[in-house]
């Protein structure tokens, strides 16, 4: 364990479920699911194909209606909340590439995503030269990420890897208090991987991070937490050792791609 997972401060509970279950006509998809997500933690979702993780993540968000249980955000509970207010009270998800507009450099993504409200569409009609007075703002931004050499590149130019760093740039322009990556690695070379990895670390020091991650190498390295589902199901939560030498989380994942 790296000498930054191992000094923490006082743990504070941002987000929080309790039996959170969801059923699709009769098919129960996700069931009696525990969880609490940590401030400056990072928290990783794992398990096979099919085993719940989207679906938990959509229960979360709220893009989802829960059949059961209950979740609660910063104290306030958010079961029955619309998924935009709850983007806007700091839960927020960071979606595919499709999030960043590839005609437009880094700087002016990170400004389009500054003046958006959280959970709201981009206003289209304003000019970009209207977004002027972000410059400082993005350019914080930016640097904090490791893109400054980028920043006048244009989205579609970029490698995959910093496009995915450009598109948790756009995500944090609403500085939320919970980050919910969806398989933050998924496509990318040996090297991205190492960079993306550094950089999620770095952005959960001021915020809780919770991933779903096949990428079980990344997992043990950066996540603090991490909660196994099978079958929509928990069969096994804590630290990464822990968890890997569970005989239920081995027994699940034999004969998987994970
Ligand atoms: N809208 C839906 N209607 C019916 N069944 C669904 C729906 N959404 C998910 N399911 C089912 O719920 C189960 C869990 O799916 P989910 O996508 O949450 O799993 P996952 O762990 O994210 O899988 P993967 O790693 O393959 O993305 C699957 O059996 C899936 O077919």
């Amino acid at each position: 364990m790296s000498a930054s997972l191992a000094i923490q401060a006082e743990p504070r509970v941002v987000l929080s479920a309790r039996g959170l279950g969801r059923d699709f006509a009769g098919f129960t998809a996700v069931n009696d699911v525990d969880l609490d997500v940590e401030h400056a933690r990072i928290h990783a979702l794992i398990g096979p194909n099919g085993a719940g993780k989207t679906t938990v993540f959509n229960l979360l968000t709220k893009f989802l209606q829960p059949t059961r249980g209950s979740i609660t955000l910063l104290g306030q509970d958010i079961t029955h909340t619309r998924p935009d207010k709850v983007a806007r009270m700091g839960l927020v998800r960071s979606f595919q590439i499709s999030a960043v507009f590839p005609h437009l450099t880094v700087r002016e993504n990170v400004k389009v995503a500054l003046q958006r409200p959280a959970g709201l569409a981009v206003q289209f009609w304003l000019p970009l030269s209207a977004l002027d007075r972000l410059d400082a703002r993005a350019d914080h931004l930016i640097g904090q990420l490791g893109l400054a050499r980028w920043r006048d590149h244009r989205a579609a130019d970029l490698s995959y890897g910093r496009k995915r760093v450009l598109e948790i740039a756009t995500t944090l322009a609403l500085d939320p208090e919970v980050l919910l990556l969806d398989e933050p690695m998924a496509g990318m070379g040996q090297e991205d991987v190492a960079m993306v990895a550094g950089i999620i670390r770095d952005v959960a020091t001021e915020r809780a991070v919770l991933m779903v991650e096949h990428n079980l190498s990344v997992v043990a390295d950066i996540c603090h937490h991490v909660t196994v589902l099978q079958r929509g199901e928990i069969i096994a939560a804590g630290d990464y050792a822990a968890v890997s030498a569970d005989p239920r989380v081995r027994t699940a994942y034999m004969g998987s791609e994970a």
